[in-house]
């Protein structure tokens, strides 16, 4: 590309973060897409910084992130993140050293997480025909307190008499934010539907409260159409019944299983995306797949990237390049559609050739 056309482009800095096992092959393939796409499209770039936060250097320097790590990622545009999570280190540890302080830290109050069966890929559901609407969600997920607030403690650790609390936080403030989101998404699609997940039959606390700004929040939507579901129902429904949902809303804990099934339901857990959005956009959103770091297949190059790339989309989508993130999509669904798909889509392409292919449909869309 001429250099002129470069000095006038809008520069996205970009801080990646590809973290642990397959997500450093999807990262590197999510930055060559994104890559690709502005070279072809032009008007805008990507510029990546790669932090090498990951359980690997944690074992050799003792940290995850500087003291200032997350001070550092507010200077981005956004993040990309890949996985984190190794067998050597506790989960724990090092979940609680990376991914959840940055959601916490930065604001990250929604995750949102769309599922829908891509072309030429095939729901497991016998009750999933080939019609789009049979399964199209998008979850949205509590994600800054509910049961990963952190609130909690261990006593007589090493003795028989061991106690430890893993305390749920709900706050007025922290679900009106979510119910709110949740409106908004269902206003935005055209079904205008949007399912409740509870389970204030059995927590009458906390899951309570969340029913009731439900219900308050709902009054100033009339338009869209309601209901409440008990999470141990919600997976039945998922399962038999997956064209009677459209939007969904969910804590922490129950969106983070019912997401994982969503995206199992759909076709595989390798394709689906999420995006931890800051609303108010006064800190950095970050963009991943939900899987994780897939120890039982890291190395092997057979990760599919097809959720890193939808992520990646989700990224652009919101840096405001609309028309770059449909064709990024429509890209990824052409070469779904021709058959070029990973192992656990039932195809037989590695992660490698799965890119490539997705970045000569990006050229093949875009070129003049
Ligand atoms: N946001 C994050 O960074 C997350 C981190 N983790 C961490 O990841 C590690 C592994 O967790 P698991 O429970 O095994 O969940 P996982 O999502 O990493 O893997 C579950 C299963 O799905 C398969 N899979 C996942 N992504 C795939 C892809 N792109 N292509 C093909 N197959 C794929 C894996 O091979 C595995 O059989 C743990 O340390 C966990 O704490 C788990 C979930 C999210
Ligand atoms: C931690 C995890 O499993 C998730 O955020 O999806
Ligand atoms: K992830
Ligand atoms: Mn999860």
């Amino acid at each position: 590309m001429p250099s002129h056309i470069h000095s006038t482009s809008r520069i996205y800095n970009i801080a990646s973060i590809p973290g642990d096992g397959i997500g450093v092959d999807i990262t590197e393939a999510a930055v060559q897409v994104l890559t690709t796409l502005s070279n072809t499209l032009g008007g805008f770039e990507f510029e990546f910084k790669t932090f090498d936060w990951s359980s690997k250097k944690y074992l050799e320097r003792g940290w995850y992130m500087e003291d200032d790590g997350l001070e550092q990622l507010k200077k981005y545009d956004a993040i990309y993140f890949g996985a984190v999570g190794w067998p050597d280190v506790p989960d724990h540890i090092s979940l609680w050293s990376l991914i959840l302080p940055i959601r916490k830290a930065l604001n990250q109050y929604v995750n949102v997480r769309p599922t829908r069966i891509l072309e030429g890929t095939k729901s497991p559901l016998a009750a999933v025909q080939a019609s789009p609407s049979d399964l199209n969600w998008v979850i949205v997920r509590e994600n800054s307190e509910g049961e990963y607030s952190g609130q909690g403690g261990t006593s007589h650790e090493h003795s028989e008499h061991a106690i430890a609390t893993e305390v749920s936080i709900f706050t007025q403030v922290g679900i009106e934010r979510i119910m709110r989101f949740a409106f908004e998404t269902a206003k935005s699609r055209p079904r205008k539907k949007l399912t409740m997940v509870t389970k204030s039959n059995a927590q009458r606390h906390g899951m309570v409260l969340w029913d009731k700004i439900f219900y308050k929040v709902a009054k100033e939507y009339p338009d869209i159409e309601i209901d409440k579901m008990l999470v141990d129902a919600m997976t039945v429904r998922m399962v038999y019944n997956p064209k009677s949902l459209d939007t969904i809303v969910a804590t922490n804990l129950h969106a983070d299983i019912l997401s994982d099934l969503a995206a199992a339901l759909s076709g595989s857990i390798g394709i689906a995306p999420s995006s931890n959005l800051d609303p108010t956009r006064k800190n950095p959103s970050m963009f991943e797949p939900i899987h994780g770091s897939a120890p039982d297949i890291a190395g092997k190059g057979i990760a599919n990237p097809v959720g890193a790339f939808w992520s990646a989309a989700e990224m652009v989508r919101w840096l405001g390049q609309e028309k770059a993130a449909d064709g990024l999509m429509k890209a990824i669904e052409n070469v779904t559609a021709a058959g070029v798909k990973t192992r656990d889509l039932g195809g037989d392409k590695n992660t490698v050739e799965v890119t490539l292919a997705v970045c000569a449909e990006i050229e093949k869309l875009f070129k003049q």
